[in-house]
């Protein structure tokens, strides 16, 4: 049943967290609620390629998951801003399993002119709370952001806030 105060947010489709047209990636979804703003709960399974020890999620790709939820729990309070990570913070308190629906609370703490900081945590379907973090973000516009590393030529924004290489 779908309820009217939960939203998807955006995705980038190449994005190893978020997108689907990344065969590596970890096609995670993230739900918003309007009644919680700075708020964010993101959902994924990790795969087998997803692992460091047999059966164990890669403390790398646990990372990539915990600085994405923290990033994106700021746009649910600000929907025209976006971040770039300055630090993220991560502490590993039990083993996390491949294979087995996850998700991820992120929370932001701070706000300031230019910057943000959140927490979030990375949570087994029974609640066993497997990694923690906490991260701090450079607030930019998001033509900058993808200015500056992309090489494919200009970004539009499409009406639910996905970037799509202009002309498409
Ligand atoms: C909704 C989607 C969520 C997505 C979540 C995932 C986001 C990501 O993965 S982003 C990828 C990883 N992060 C990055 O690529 C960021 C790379 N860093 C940068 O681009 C730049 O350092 C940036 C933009 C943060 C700051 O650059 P800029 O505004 O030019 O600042 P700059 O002039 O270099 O430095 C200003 C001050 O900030 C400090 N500073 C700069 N970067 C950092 C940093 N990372 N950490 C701490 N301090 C920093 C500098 O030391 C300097 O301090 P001071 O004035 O005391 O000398």
């Amino acid at each position: 049943m779908a309820c009217s105060h939960l939203h998807n947010q955006p995705i980038n489709d190449e994005c190893f967290v978020c997108g689907f047209d990344n065969p590596a990636g970890l096609e995670a979804q993230f739900v918003e609620r309007d009644d919680a703003p700075g708020r964010v709960v993101g959902l994924f399974t990790p795969k087998p390629i997803h692992q460091s020890y047999p059966g164990r999620l890669h403390g790398g790709v646990a990372a990539a998951m915990c600085d994405e939820t923290i990033g994106r729990a700021f746009i649910t309070d600000h929907p025209d801003q976006w971040g770039v990570t300055m630090e993220l913070k991560l502490r590993y308190r039990k083993p996390t399993p491949i294979g087995e629906s996850l998700e991820v609370v992120g929370v932001i703490t701070k706000v300031t002119r230019r910057t943000f900081e959140g927490t979030c945590e990375l949570r087994r379907q029974d609640g066993t709370v497997c990694v923690t973090a906490e991260a701090t973000y450079m607030i930019l516009p998001v033509e900058r952001i993808v200015g500056e590393c992309s090489d494919e030529g200009s970004y539009v924004w499409e009406d639910d806030g996905r970037p799509v290489p202009a002309g498409e």
